[in-house]
């Protein structure tokens, strides 16, 4: 497993944010635009910090969220909410977001207009993605009610996901559109995640989602 450790949180935001600003420029350098797949949840928001005030072509770059909670957009836990607060402002005011969410009940109804707008972006240049406790990225949730098909080699771009103990449903790019990424990310912080990345080495990515995107990512840890 490709692991890096850090010697604390702030110097993780600083060199990640560094590193992936790095990695869009030099996508620019022979593309006309670059996508950038960011998490929502606790971890990023640091990473975030750093990058939105990188001196980057923004407005040559896609923002696209690895997975959303069916939500409004001004939710307090909608991941787009995040990501307008923390970094699409300052410099990277000027990328622009593919939506990941539409004001519609379920998910299913909105998938064939957001993909036909993310269709246009792939394959993704940058992926940054989160990993919980219990082995999930993105979307993909262990015993989530749509994880086969999220995980299958010919899996729809964006897929409505379920699972029990979850609070809304959900929508996540699937797991052949992440591990397609020029350039795969895991960012994880605290003792129970690395163990827990360490755990799901051993284990398939149905037990663990976080799997099927492991051995094409760099992990970046830090306590
Ligand atoms: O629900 C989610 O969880 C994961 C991990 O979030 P964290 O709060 O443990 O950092 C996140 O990567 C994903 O985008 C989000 O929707």
């Amino acid at each position: 497993m490709n692991l890096i450790e850090y010697a604390d949180r702030d110097m993780m935001a600083i060199d990640l944010a560094n590193r992936l600003a790095g990695e869009l420029t030099a996508v620019l350098q022979h593309q006309d635009r670059a996508t950038l797949v960011v998490p929502g949840g606790t971890t990023p928001g640091a990473i975030f910090d750093n990058l939105c005030d990188v001196d980057l072509d923004w407005d040559r770059i896609d923002v696209v969220l690895s997975d959303e909670r069916w939500l409004p957009q001004n939710h307090p836990r909608s991941n787009t909410r995040l990501i307008k607060k923390r970094l699409l402002t300052g410099q990277a005011a000027a990328a622009r977001l593919i939506p990941l969410y539409a004001p519609m009940q379920h998910p299913e109804d909105a998938i064939p207009v957001l993909e036909a707008e993310l269709s246009s972006c792939l394959p993704i240049s940058v992926a940054l993605l989160g990993m919980g406790g219990d082995m999930h990225t993105a979307s993909l949730f262990p015993r989530g009610d749509n994880l086969r098909l999220a995980l299958d080699p010919h899996a729809p771009l964006l897929v409505p996901m379920r699972a029990e103990g979850l609070d809304e449903q959900r929508i996540t790019l699937s797991a052949r559109v992440l591990r397609n990424a020029l350039n795969l990310h895991i960012v994880i912080t605290g003792e129970d995640k690395k163990e827990a990345v360490m755990r799901a080495e051993h284990l398939s990515p149905e037990e663990a989602p976080v799997k099927a995107v492991l051995d094409t990512a760099t992990i970046h840890w830090a306590k």
